[in-house]
C-alpha cells in the first residue's frame, strides 16, 4: 500500500425486497348463471432474513419469487377475493407466518371494476331488467387501490383509488392570489374546476383481534363523502376544495385516521371569442379550451387531530 492510497471501505447491504410484482389475476364466480368478477393486478414485496442470498449466493431463506405468483393463485381459487383488503391481508398473514426467513410482506393490489352490459336483445339471458348475466365492459371509473403491510404482529391497510375524475362547471373562483412580475394570471369569479382524484387513506385496523372493518362498504362510503364534498363544496381554490373532501371522510368513517389526495388542476381555460365578435362569458354557457399540461398538481394529507402522518408524501407507486 502507498502512503495515498485508502483501505477499501467495508460495504454493507441496506433495504431490500424481492415478490414477484404485478400478477394479473382474475377470478370469476358463479352464482348459477350470473358470474360475478374480481379483477385484480397484485404485486408481493418480501423482507426478512435475507443477507446471505444477497452476499453469498445462499437461496435457503428464499422462498421463489415464482411461489408467491402461484399463492396468489391459489389463493384466488381456495379463497376467493371478497375485497382487495381482505385478500391482501390474507397473503401478508400467510408468507409471514409460514416462512421464518420472512419477516415482512407488503401486498399492494390495484382492482378494476367491469360493469354488466345491458342488451334489449330478448336472446340474452337477462339478470335484472335488461342485465346480461355474463358479459361486462370495464366502467371507464377508478381504479381501487390497497396495500397491505404485515410485520407479524400488525397490518398496516391503506385503502385508495385513482383515475376518478370530477368536474364542476361552476361554484368555482380564484382570486386574491400573489402577483409578482411574471403573473399574467385573470383573476375569475366562475370557473371550471376539474380533477382527477387519486387518494390513499390509512385504516386505524392494525391486528386481527379488533374487528375488521367492512372493506367494500368503507370503500363505497369513503368514495362518496369525497365525491359528495367536491360537488358541495363553493370552491375558492382546489387546496380548499381538496381539504374539505379530506375532512368529509375522516369526520364521517371512523375507521379512517389519514388520508392523501393528489390532485392536477385539470385547466379549463375560456377561448378568446372577440376576435370573432363573440362574447364568452360564463354566465352564458361559454366555451373552454381544455389544456392537457403543464397543469398544477396539487397534494395534501388531512389527519384526525393528533394522528400519526404515515401515508408517503409521494404515492405514484401506492
Ligand atoms: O385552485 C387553484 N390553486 C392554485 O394554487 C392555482 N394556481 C393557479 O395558477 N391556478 C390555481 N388554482
Amino acid at each position: 500500500m502507498t502512503a495515498t492510497s485508502r483501505p477499501a471501505r467495508p460495504v454493507v447491504l441496506g433495504q431490500n425486497q424481492y415478490g414477484k410484482a404485478e400478477n394479473r389475476v382474475v377470478k370469476i364466480t358463479r352464482d348459477g348463471d350470473t358470474h360475478h368478477i374480481k379483477d385484480l393486478n397484485v404485486s408481493v414485496a418480501l423482507s426478512g432474513a435475507m443477507d446471505d442470498v444477497h452476499y453469498s449466493g445462499s437461496n435457503s431463506n428464499v422462498l421463489p419469487t415464482d411461489t408467491t405468483k402461484n399463492t396468489v393463485f391459489a389463493f384466488a381459487k381456495e379463497h376467493g377475493i371478497s375485497s382487495a383488503e381482505q385478500f391482501g391481508v390474507h397473503l401478508a398473514r400467510h408468507f409471514v407466518e409460514s416462512q421464518e426467513g420472512i419477516h415482512r410482506a407488503r401486498i399492494r393490489i390495484e382492482e378494476y371494476s367491469w360493469d354488466r352490459i345491458a342488451t334489449s336483445d330478448a336472446n340474452s339471458r337477462f339478470i335484472g331488467a335488461d342485465e346480461v348475466q355474463h358479459s361486462f365492459v370495464r366502467t371507464g371509473q377508478e381504479t381501487r387501490t390497497a396495500q397491505v403491510t404485515y410485520d407479524g404482529e400488525h397490518f398496516e391497510v391503506l385503502s385508495g383509488l385513482k383515475g376518478l375524475t370530477v368536474m364542476n362547471s361552476t361554484n368555482s373562483e380564484f382570486w386574491g392570489y400573489v402577483k409578482d412580475r411574471y403573473t399574467t394570471l385573470k383573476e375569475d369569479y366562475d370557473r371550471i374546476l376539474a380533477t382527477e382524484v387519486a387518494a390513499v387513506w390509512r385504516h386505524t385496523w392494525s391486528t386481527d383481534e379488533q374487528r375488521m372493518p367492512r372493506w367494500d362498504r368503507s370503500y363505497a362510503e369513503t368514495k362518496k363523502h369525497m365525491l359528495q364534498a367536491f360537488a358541495e363544496t363553493y370552491s375558492l381554490s382546489l387546496q380548499q376544495t381538496l381539504y374539505q373532501m379530506g375532512a368529509r371522510v375522516i369526520n364521517s368513517r371512523a375507521e379512517i385516521e389519514e388520508i392523501r389526495f393528489s390532485m392536477p388542476n385539470k385547466h379549463h381555460f375560456r377561448v378568446d371569442l372577440e376576435p370573432f365578435g363573440l362574447k364568452n362569458d360564463a354566465a352564458d354557457g361559454a366555451v373552454y379550451y381544455a389544456a392537457d399540461r403543464p397543469y398544477g398538481l396539487i397534494e395534501a394529507t388531512v389527519l384526525r387531530d393528533g394522528a400519526e402522518p404515515r401515508i408517503p408524501v409521494d404515492m405514484t407507486n401506492l
